[in-house]
C-alpha cells in the first residue's frame, strides 16, 4: 500500500497556500547586485513556483492567496491562469498592500542572494475568511509553505486550511520555506512552524530549516533524528534537502533514501527547492517510489539551477525525463 493516500476521485491535484510574489533577476549575471542594471521579471514565491511547477506537469492545480491591487498583481493572475492554475481562490487585497519583490543577486553560479522586500505585503493579508473549506475538500492535496505563518492574519488562515486538510483527507505538505527578511524572531519560527509540522504528512526542508524548527539553529541534528522526530507525529515522508549533495528521504516504514544529483551548467542556485518539491510531489501523486520520485525532483532542479528563472522555467516531464535517459 502506498505511503501517501491520496484521494484519487478528487478534481483538483494540488492547491497551493501563501506567497504570490514578483522575482526580479539581475540580467547581468556574475556581479553584485550594485553593479546590474536591468532585471526581468517572473511570477515567484515558493508556493506559487510548486504551483506552477506542478501545473506544468500537466497536474490540475489552484492556489488560496492575496494578490495586491497594482500591475504586480495583475501579471501573477494572468501568468497563474496562463499555467492553468485555477484563481478562482485568489483574492485581490484592496487594503492598500503591495506585492512582495524579491530582487535576486546572481554574483557567480555559487553565490546566489536575494533581496525581499516585505513590508506592507498582500500575500500576509490572507484572511480566515480567504480559506475555503469547499475548495480544499476537492484536492488530494495542499502546500503550506512556512513564511505564510510569519504574519498574521495569514498565520490564521494557514491554520483553517490545514484543519479543513484534516478534517477531509486532504494530504498536507509542508514546506519550510525559511526566509529571515519576514520572520519576527527565531522562537516565533520554531513554535508555529512546529504546529504546522506536526499535521504534515510529507515535510520539506534544508537541515538549517529543520534545525530551526527543533531549536537547535547551528547545532544540526542528523538527518535521521529529525525524521524521527517528525514520525511521532503524522509524518510519513520527511524530506531533507542539500544542495548539490543531493536529498535524502526518510519515510515512515523505515526506508532511508539518498536522493541522486545531475549535473548542471548552474547560472544560479535558487530555483532548486521549488523545482525539486515541484517534481518530487509529481511523482509521488503518480504512484512513483520515493526514490523515484527524488530522482524526477533533482532532473528538474538541475534544469531549472541552469535557468535564469524559477517559475519560467519549470520543465515539462518530457524534458525531465530527457534530462535522466542522457544522463543514464
Ligand atoms: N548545483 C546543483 N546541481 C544539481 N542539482 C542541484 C544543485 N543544487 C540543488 N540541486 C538539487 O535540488 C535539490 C534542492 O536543492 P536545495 O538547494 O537543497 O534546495 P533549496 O533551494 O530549497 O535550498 C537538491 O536536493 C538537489 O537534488
Ligand atoms: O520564495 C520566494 O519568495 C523567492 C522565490 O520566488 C525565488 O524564485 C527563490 O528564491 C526560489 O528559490 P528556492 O526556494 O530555493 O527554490
Amino acid at each position: 500500500m502506498s505511503l501517501i493516500q491520496f484521494q484519487q476521485h478528487r478534481e483538483l491535484d494540488l492547491i497551493g497556500v501563501g506567497r504570490l510574489c514578483i522575482d526580479l533577476n539581475a540580467n547581468e549575471i556574475n556581479r553584485p547586485m550594485e553593479l546590474t542594471r536591468t532585471f526581468t521579471k517572473y511570477v515567484g514565491g515558493s508556493p506559487a513556483n510548486i504551483t506552477i511547477a506542478l501545473s506544468k506537469l500537466g497536474k490540475k492545480t489552484g492556489f488560496i492567496g492575496r494578490i495586491a491591487d497594482d500591475q504586480h498583481g495583475r501579471f501573477i493572475m494572468n501568468y497563474l491562469q496562463e499555467c492553468g492554475v485555477d484563481t478562482s481562490n485568489v483574492v485581490k487585497d484592496l487594503s492598500g498592500s503591495v506585492t512582495g519583490l524579491v530582487f535576486t543577486e546572481i554574483k557567480s553560479p555559487e553565490e546566489c542572494s536575494i533581496l525581499m522586500y516585505r513590508d506592507n505585503v498582500a500575500d500576509l493579508k490572507l484572511e480566515p475568511g480567504d480559506v475555503s473549506e469547499a475548495y480544499i475538500k476537492r484536492a488530494k492535496a495542499i502546500l503550506i509553505s512556512g513564511t505564510a505563518l510569519a504574519k498574521s492574519p495569514s498565520r490564521e488562515a494557514v491554520f483553517i486550511a490545514l484543519e479543513y486538510a484534516r478534517k477531509h483527507d486532504v494530504v498536507v505538505i509542508f514546506d519550510i520555506d525559511y526566509r529571515p527578511r519576514t520572520w519576527v524572531s527565531l522562537a516565533e519560527v520554531g513554535a508555529y512552524c512546529r504546529l504546522v509540522a506536526e499535521k504534515s504528512d510529507i515535510i520539506l526542508g534544508g537541515r538549517e530549516e529543520f534545525d530551526l524548527l527543533e531549536d537547535l539553529a547551528g547545532q544540526a541534528r542528523d538527518d535521521r533524528e529529525t525524521a524521527n522526530m517528525w514520525f511521532e507525529h503524522r509524518a510519513k515522508i520527511v524530506l531533507v534537502k542539500h544542495g548539490g549533495a543531493g536529498s535524502t528521504a526518510f519515510t515512515r516504514d523505515g526506508q532511508v533514501l539518498k536522493g541522486v544529483t545531475y549535473k548542471a551548467n548552474v547560472v544560479k542556485t535558487f530555483g532548486a527547492g521549488d523545482s525539486f518539491a515541484g517534481a518530487f510531489i509529481y511523482g509521488l501523486m503518480n504512484g512513483l517510489s520515493v526514490e523515484e520520485s527524488q530522482r524526477l525532483g533533482a532532473a528538474s532542479a538541475s534544469i531549472v539551477v541552469s535557468s535564469h528563472s524559477s517559475s519560467d522555467a519549470m520543465p515539462t516531464i518530457e524534458k525531465i525525463q530527457a534530462l535522466i535517459q542522457s544522463a543514464n
